[in-house]
């Protein structure tokens, strides 16, 4: 399997801060990470490394490649632009029928076909978060960042829309770094959870799942949830 993302020995100081020190991971194809860690340890940091957004102050950053997308903790749309022009925008198909009917497509897959010409501020937030995935999905990307996506949302909206989430997973065979403060999601979505301290955001313990997604009763939810939440403390 290929690797998409490679962390060596990276650290990250912010002036004199030193956010993030001495960190090391990989991704390959098709992996599913959870960063699983305290507030203001580093975890959006990582993903802006990851992005080319920050260059790490000492170590080395490979992405092998340039097909990614982000998924911010807020949708940020553009408001004076449709759902569906919002998903043209990014996406770098010539031929125009072609490209709108691939878009239609993707609204299809996040069930938002139905307001493909509304604009941003009809929709609720839920929608307007799925929106922002079915963007990342649209420059067919190998890689997504996805920030705390869902923590704006109440329970039931989550939950509907990690179950979205885990079916793009599953039919789209995508590396994706998921950000998170909450053990059961990461506990339903990734295949291996990075525990992060909060100092240097270093890895305090790696958990791999290799139960299938769908297969993640409640019971095995539970039973991880234990297990992981002895690493994770106060998060
Ligand atoms: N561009 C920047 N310039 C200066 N300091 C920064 C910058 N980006 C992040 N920081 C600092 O780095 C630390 C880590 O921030 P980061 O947003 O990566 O944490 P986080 O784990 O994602 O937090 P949260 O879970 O609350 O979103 C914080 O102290 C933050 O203030």
């Amino acid at each position: 399997m290929d690797v998409l993302l490679e962390f060596n020995s990276v650290s990250v100081s912010f002036y004199e801060e030193k956010v993030i020190e001495n960190l090391s991971f990989s991704l390959k194809q098709g992996d599913v990470i959870a960063l699983l860690g305290p507030s203001g340890c580093g975890k959006t940091t990582i993903l802006n490394i990851t992005s080319g957004l920050i260059d790490p102050t000492r170590g080395k950053v490979s992405l092998h490649t340039k097909k990614f997308g982000y998924v911010f903790q807020e949708p940020r749309l553009l408001p004076w632009r449709t759902v569906i022009d919002n998903i043209l925008f990014v996406m770098r198909e010539k031929n125009k029928t072609d490209k709108k009917q691939k878009a239609i497509e993707i609204l299809r897959m996040v069930s938002l076909d139905h307001v493909a010409n509304y604009y941003p501020s009809k929709l609720s937030g839920g929608m307007k978060q799925r929106v922002s995935i079915a963007r990342a999905l649209a420059t067919h990307p190998e890689l997504i960042l996805m920030d705390e996506p869902f923590s704006a949302l109440d329970p039931k909206l989550k939950y509907e829309l990690q179950q979205d989430v885990i079916q793009l997973i599953d039919e789209n065979h995508i590396g994706i770094i998921y950000v998170t403060h909450d053990p059961l999601e990461a506990l339903r979505l990734a295949d291996r959870i990075v525990v992060l301290s909060s100092q240097g955001c270093s890895i305090i313990h790696e958990m791999k799942i290799a139960k299938k997604r769908n297969e993640r009763d409640y019971e095995f939810l539970t039973q991880v949830e234990i297990e992981l939440r002895k690493w994770v403390g106060g998060i």
